[in-house]
């Protein structure tokens, strides 16, 4: 599976552990920077890689202090449901219930055992299409086709 990755400076090493995993595992990673720790603005690299995301129809993991700040980025983009999750329970439910497409972490607030265990865990687990985790995603769709432009 393709991944594409992106962080700020808080994130930078943290994404360079999760890209060599991900690569262990077989996926081919995508890491559109930032490449070393010099302080850069979380958005210049967050947004590019989100938009890329929605367009290649594949998944996403971001990087930064806390992680809350990308995945408020991506889900402004169309076709973005990024989440930030800070144990491998709340990686499990965000595919089985949510079907995120991006993983959002926090460089500065988990360890990185703790960081490579979640992303394990949410690269490893699918949907689940009962009929309450459907209606609940398409009903946030429909909110996407409402508010959201698709504008590339
Ligand atoms: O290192 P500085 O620039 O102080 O803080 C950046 C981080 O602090 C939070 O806003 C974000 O998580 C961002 O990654």
């Amino acid at each position: 599976m393709k991944i594409i990755m992106a962080s700020d400076h808080a994130g930078v090493e943290l994404k360079a552990e999760i890209k060599a995993l991900l690569e262990t595992m077989g996926h081919e990673v995508d890491d559109m920077g930032p490449y070393d720790t010099t302080a850069v603005d979380l958005s210049d690299f967050v947004y590019p890689a989100a938009l890329k995301v929605s367009q290649e129809k594949v998944c996403g993991i971001f990087v930064d202090g806390v992680g809350y700040g990308s995945a408020l980025i991506a889900n402004r983009i169309y076709g973005i449901d990024a989440v930030v999750c800070q144990d491998p329970f709340c990686a499990k439910l965000a595919r089985e219930h949510t079907d995120s497409n991006v993983l959002c972490l926090g460089g500065k607030i988990i360890g990185s055992a703790l960081a490579l265990e979640i992303v394990r865990t949410w690269m490893t687990t699918d949907f689940l299409p009962e009929e309450k985790y459907i209606r609940r995603v398409e009903k946030v769709k429909a909110i996407s086709e409402k508010h959201l432009v698709k504008n590339f």
